[in-house]
């Protein structure tokens, strides 16, 4: 049963087999004949055959084979035999003719054992044919080498890839290729980190237009300008830095690149794009220059207000106690008291060197904004046309002359207290323009857009009369009212006769501690005949007659016999001259015949009615005196014909 069911299944095998191998005859696409060379008979034929010879299977097997080839019948015979000799045989051109036409076949036979007898299998190709297929594939041939200069340049880039592929994967920077039409080649996987892009998205694609498009600003970015297809023309090394390239999800990449020509047997192929990506390192610069741009301004800030702060120390003013027992400093001392802890704005009028400064910087230091500076500006001194940089300030460039940023008064005040003295001196045209900032607490600086916010107490000061002012039309009546908000009048020294024991007291121990002259003592009577001189008002022409007289004095008494020829003459101010003088006494004289000489010219120096031409001597060498005896000739000015400091 079982060998039974073994040898029916090796039967349907055969038969299988028998069937595929007929199939393969029957739908081989060369032509096939298998013929009887002894009966000159065909005895089976395929599509193919039937196809080449026009007739059909039934009809080819009619015909006797050497009708089939006739105008080659010898070159037939010849095959056959070798064939039925060798095995097989081979015909380049044999020519047969079909429906009256000639063509030539290239021939195999094959001879086969068959039943006893030897029978021959013909595998036919028309010639034509097969040229014909040769020249396609010629063409295909050359069509591929055709694209030869492509596929030189992927092999080019290929050996570049293959060479240095360790390199490439392991390199932190991105690389890519182009071809000489800035066609990406390959791409490594840094660049594929930073755009964004995998190798195959970009590999064949425009490499310019994918992520070389546009600038940082978004405008377009020809081409013909990029400096990595350049390196196609000139041939030579392309180094940019600071560039974008645009990743995928469309955000600018900072690149530093290289880019570098590729040259194959002289003839340039491509280029390899070597590029890191700066965007930290540009934002880390950024950051830097911005630090470094707020601590320029804050040191900026900090020199103006160290200038302020040491102008202050070397100042006079600096010992603000305001001395006096007479019912106006009481009057005036109350009234600060009021004032000092609002915000309100407060104008100060009275006479020159009556106290106004005395009294702002007591507002100020009483005042909850004392640990913030008061920032004084001596508005007759300011240029008009510096004016609004020197309150607002200015941005670099913004005229002739602004090399750097400046910080205006108004900025260095914020938080402080802003001592507008002389405030009617301010130009008619510039009043709004600090008016706008006393309303709104708001400004610009020259030539900048920014609007800056202050908080700023202001107190103003002035010797004119500011409602006559605005009676002639020399300054406007909003700002006087925006100014006028508390006033406080100063008193002129005529008016506080009471006072002047105590001044003079104030002032000799001043003058004595600056002049190392410790122990001096004002007797009552000169105190007396200090009261019984007919002061004018400033009260600096009472400390520089004590600060005369401790110069020139001798003993420990202070006296004051100036003050009688002063009344009766009003000039010549030192009586010593018959005294013996020794060289210290001698220099003491001379600066304190300078301080008088500068008092009596208001500090004017120079040029006519100037001290100088007073005193009879040259006005440099009254200059370089002033400048040795460490005078300062401003103090004896008198604000009115005070100018630019
Ligand atoms: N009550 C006072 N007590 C002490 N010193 C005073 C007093 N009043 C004025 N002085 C002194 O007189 C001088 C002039 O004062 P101050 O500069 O404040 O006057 P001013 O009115 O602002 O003068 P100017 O109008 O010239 O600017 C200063 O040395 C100041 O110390």
């Amino acid at each position: 049963m079982q060998t039974a069911i073994n040898h029916d299944y090796a039967d349907s095998e055969i038969n299988s087999r028998h069937n595929i191998y007929e199939q393969l005859f029957l739908q081989a696409c060369h032509a096939q004949l298998i013929i009887d060379p002894l009966a000159n008979s065909v005895l089976s034929s395929n599509q193919s055959a039937q196809t080449l010879f026009h007739l059909t299977a039934e009809a080819l097997q009619k015909v006797s084979a050497s009708q089939l080839f006739t105008p080659s019948l010898g070159e037939l015979i010849v095959l056959s035999e070798e064939a039925l000799a060798e095995g097989h045989a081979w015909n380049g051109a044999l020519a047969v003719a079909i429906n009256h036409q000639e063509i030539t076949l290239e021939i195999t036979v094959t001879a086969i054992e068959y039943d006893q007898r030897k029978i021959l299998l013909f595998v036919l190709i028309d010639s034509n044919d097969l040229q014909h297929k040769r020249e396609n594939s010629d063409a295909n041939q050359h069509y591929q080498s055709g694209m030869g200069h492509w596929n030189k340049v992927t092999r080019v880039f290929q050996e570049f890839e293959r060479e240095n592929q360790l390199i490439l994967d392991a390199a932190g920077e991105g690389i890519y290729g182009v071809d000489v039409n800035g066609i990406t080649t390959f791409m490594n996987p840094a660049a594929e980190n930073i755009l964004g892009y995998r190798a195959e998205e970009l590999a064949g694609t425009d490499m310019h237009k994918m992520i070389h498009h546009s600038h940082l600003d978004g405008s377009h970015f020809d081409s013909c300008d990029c400096p990595i297809l350049e390196a196609f023309r000139d041939g030579v090394v392309h180094t940019v830095e600071k560039d974008v390239f645009w990743s995928k999800s469309g955000q600018p990449v900072y690149v530093d690149y290289t880019s570098t020509p590729i040259k194959d047997n002289g003839v340039i192929v491509g280029a390899v794009i070597v590029f890191r990506d700066v965007t930290q390192k540009i934002a880390d610069e950024q950051k830097l220059l911005s630090a470094l741009n707020e601590v320029e301004q804050l040191k900026n800030r900090l020199e103006l207000e160290k200038a302020y702060l040491q102008e202050e120390i070397k100042s006079e003013f600096n010992h603000h106690q305001i001395i006096g027992n007479s019912t106006a400093i009481k009057d005036i001392i109350q009234k600060i008291q009021m004032v000092a802890p609002t915000d309100a704005t407060v104008l100060i009028h009275g006479e020159s060197g009556t106290g106004k400064e005395l009294i702002a910087r007591a507002i100020h230091e009483t005042s909850r904004r004392c640990d913030r500076p008061l920032i004084r500006v001596n508005c007759a001194a300011i240029p008009a046309e510096l004016f609004e940089s020197e309150f607002f300030g200015h941005i670099k460039g913004a005229f002739t002359g602004a090399a750097s940023d400046r910080t205006g008064r108004f900025e260095l005040a914020d938080k402080g207290t802003l001592f507008l003295d002389e405030v009617g001196e301010i130009p008619l045209h510039l009043q709004s323009k600090l008016l706008r900032v006393l309303q709104e607490q708001q400004f610009e600086r020259v030539g900048g857009s920014k609007t800056h916010t202050t908080d700023v107490r202001i107190i103003a000061a002035t010797n004119k009369d500011l409602l006559e002012k605005v009676r002639q039309g020399s300054f406007r009546e909003d700002l006087y009212f925006r100014l006028n908000v508390f006033p406080i009048s100063s008193v002129p020294l005529r008016q506080r006769i009471d006072d002047i024991p105590l001044l003079a007291q104030h002032f000799l121990k001043r003058s004595s501690t600056r002049t190392n002259k410790l122990g001096l003592k004002i007797p009552l009577s000169e105190l007396e005949n200090l009261k019984n001189y007919s002061w004018p008002g400033n009260i600096r022409e009472l400390e520089n007659i004590i600060e005369r007289q401790v110069i020139l004095s001798q003993g420990e008494k202070l006296r004051f016999p100036e003050l009688k020829h002063m009344e009766e003459t009003s000039t010549k101010p030192a009586q010593a001259v018959n005294q013996l003088l020794n060289e210290n006494q001698f220099k003491d004289y001379q600066r304190s015949n300078i301080l008088s000489a500068l008092e009596k010219c208001q500090g004017k120096v120079f040029g006519h009615n100037g001290a100088a031409e007073l005193l009879g001597i040259k006005p440099t060498t009254l200059s370089s005196r002033i400048k040795k005896l460490k005078i300062d000739p401003k103090k004896f000015r008198s604000t009115s014909t005070e100018h630019h400091d």
